[in-house]
């Protein structure tokens, strides 16, 4: 499908996996994260995006503990309140399984989306033809050089 194809040209730096490009991306709801809320099987959401972490639980510099308290959760605020760098933000694909379901991303998210769409129209998104709502808020601000 057309939209699907150019999801993947411009994930080509983010999260693409080899396995997992246009027809492959997974789309998860609240419930189904949710059910994976243990050490032993961990998953968070971080910007609408879904990773399986459960690897990562004893090497994560900040410790276990705090990441099983998000374990199922949206995990977004406490991610970003920690002020991560952005070493840590990249080793984020790594764990990376699939998307959040539209109709269970705030409003919110949707609105930022909308205001890049229209306020980026003419400068970072000219020629690409993306789709931004799949495209994701944020990683549409770190690739713009436009100043916001
Ligand atoms: C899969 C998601 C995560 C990854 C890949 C990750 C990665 C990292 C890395 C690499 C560091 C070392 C410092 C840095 O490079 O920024 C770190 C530190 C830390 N992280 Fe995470 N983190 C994740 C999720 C979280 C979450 C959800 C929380 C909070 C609930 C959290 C809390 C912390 C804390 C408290 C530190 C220690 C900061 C310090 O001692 O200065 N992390 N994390």
């Amino acid at each position: 499908m057309g939209e699907e194809t150019e999801i993947s040209a411009k994930r080509e730096n983010q999260d693409a996996k080899d396995e997992n490009t246009d027809s492959g991306v997974k789309y998860y709801t609240r419930e189904e994260v949710q059910a994976h809320n243990t050490s032993k099987d961990t998953w968070l959401i971080i910007h609408d995006k879904v990773y399986d972490i459960t690897g990562f639980m004893e090497e994560h510099p900040g410790g276990e503990e705090v990441l099983l308290e998000q374990a199922g959760a949206d995990a977004t605020e406490s991610f970003e309140d920690v002020g991560h760098s952005t070493d840590a933000r990249e080793m984020l694909q790594q764990y990376y399984i699939g998307e959040l379901h539209m109709d269970d991303r705030k409003k919110e998210s949707k609105k930022v989306v909308d205001h890049l769409v229209n306020s980026h129209r003419n400068c970072c998104t000219r020629g690409h033809h993306v789709s931004l709502l799949h495209v994701g808020a944020q990683s549409l601000l770190n690739s713009c050089k436009h100043p916001h």
